[in-house]
């Protein structure tokens, strides 16, 4: 069995390396058993509160250490070790320096366990500064929620000091685990039981019938996942299907399909009836959607390899009932899952996104047939990738207006568009946009 600490220290390593997504590779550990399942919830905690707090712990660490001249994995002992003694109050500081020292004596030699040694004694005697006495607010909220300041300013242009606060707080809790169930299989009450019986607890979601969150139990690797009863998938994109609310009948377009979440969760709707074209434009990401079809058993999904700004060129224009644009977004309503996402994007990136999205649109939406129903998607809060985007929609498409019933249908107060920007039930922040083209 690996050590937690190692363990944490590789995962931390990669992802804040730019080499992986801090859920995938802590999903990938737990999977491969390296861990004792009794200390998955103190990696997972370890790995996400160092990763979420970097900017803060960052701040206190550069009055102990050059971080310019600190190698980068040494940096990266002091982080989980500080995260531990800052954050934490279960593990007591002498264990976390043992922990540290021999981590860095393993892989640097003795010099590097005596210098992580001496830093970290240091903070243990001398404390850490206050973070209120920073003067400037943008710069405060930053440290203080370690969100990077064109991130906390973009935020604070467009929804102002409150909600920023609220964002860049909530960003820092642990995410839930959601799944829905696969109901062409069996109902819901019957699944529910099924999840019983393996031992993991649930609670239903108020109004989707097939989504559950996890209370207790990992689902990862049972026998109800690998035989498709289920997929793990947050409640806000369970949403967005809900929203395009296919017919058994209809033909349905995912324009930017994989993973295949939304693409297998529409099939599901149709209880394997109708036709689903799904389309990426990465050959190894359709080989996902490929997979997560097999394994629930669903029929009629067709994958294309195919770039959403050409989808003209396979499809006839004006045949399909339902079109989802689930875009390519810069993600920052899911940086409570994959906390590195803050640290990888800057503002020129998000720039870059809205014109790939208006590009799919114009192609997209000639796709339509007439009355048929548009969604427009993105896991992202940023004004100019959601709200502007349905401006150019109306704008450049006359026969397409906004609808508001499907959300109306679950008691949500909408004019067609919905910003989930907080929620108590620890599901990720979206963007769904709902247009009807006119008959
Ligand atoms: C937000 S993700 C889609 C998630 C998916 N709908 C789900 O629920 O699992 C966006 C997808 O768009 C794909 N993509 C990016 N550029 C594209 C393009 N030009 N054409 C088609 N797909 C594209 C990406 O590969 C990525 O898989």
């Amino acid at each position: 069995m690996k050590n937690v600490r190692k363990a944490a220290f590789e995962i931390v390593t990669k992802v804040l390396g730019g080499n992986g997504y801090s859920n995938l590779l802590l999903n990938q550990m737990i999977k491969s058993k390296e861990i004792d399942p009794v200390d998955v919830s103190l990696l997972t905690e370890i790995v996400y509160g160092t990763i979420q707090n970097k900017i803060t712990l960052d701040y206190y660490l550069k009055d102990f250490i050059d971080m310019k001249k600190t190698k980068g994995w040494v940096k990266n002992i002091l982080r989980i070790s500080l995260y531990q003694m800052h954050f934490l109050d279960k593990i007591p500081n002498h264990a976390i320096l043992n922990e540290a020292v021999t981590l860095a004596k393993d892989r640097g030699g003795k010099n590097s366990g005596n210098f992580v040694n001496a830093v970290l004694r240091n903070i243990s005697r001398k404390g850490l500064k206050s973070l209120d006495d920073i003067k400037d607010q943008t710069e405060r909220l930053s440290i203080q929620t370690s969100h990077p300041r064109w991130l906390v300013s973009l935020w604070l242009e467009q929804y102002g000091l409150d909600t920023t606060t609220k964002l860049c707080n909530a960003n820092n809790s642990r995410p839930s685990i959601h799944c829905r169930l696969n109901l062409t299989k069996d109902d819901s009450n019957s699944l529910i039981k099924k999840l019983e019986d393996q031992e993991i607890e649930v609670s239903r979601h108020p109004f989707i019938e097939e989504g559950v969150k996890i209370i207790k139990g990992n689902i990862i690797g049972t026998s109800l996942y690998t035989d498709g009863y289920l997929t793990i998938q947050d409640f806000s994109s369970m949403l967005v299907a809900k929203i395009l609310d296919p017919s058994e009948s209809d033909d349905v377009l995912d324009t930017c399909a994989a993973p295949g979440g939304k693409t297998t969760h529409i099939a599901e709707l149709m209880s394997n009836s109708g036709s689903v074209s799904a389309c990426d434009i990465y050959d190894h990401k359709i080989k996902l959607i490929d997979e997560h079809v097999d394994r629930l058993g669903l029929k009629q999904i067709k994958t294309y390899k195919q770039d959403a700004r050409e989808l003209t060129k396979e499809f006839k224009a004006g045949t399909f009932d339902r079109v989802l644009i689930d875009a390519p977004c810069s993600g920052l309503g899911v940086i409570k899952r994959k906390p590195e996402i803050k640290y990888h994007k800057s503002r020129k990136d998000l720039s870059q996104i809205v014109k790939l999205q208006k590009e799919i649109i114009d192609d997209a939406v000639k796709l339509l047939k007439p009355g048929g129903r548009l969604v427009y998607s993105t896991c992202t809060i940023n004004k100019r990738e959601n709200e502007d985007i349905v401006n150019y929609i109306l704008k450049n498409n006359s026969e397409l207006s906004l609808y508001s019933e499907p959300f109306k249908q679950f008691g949500l107060d909408s004019d067609g568009t919905l910003q989930i920007l907080d929620n108590d039930l620890g599901a990720d922040l979206f963007f769904i946009a709902c247009f009807r083209k006119q008959v």
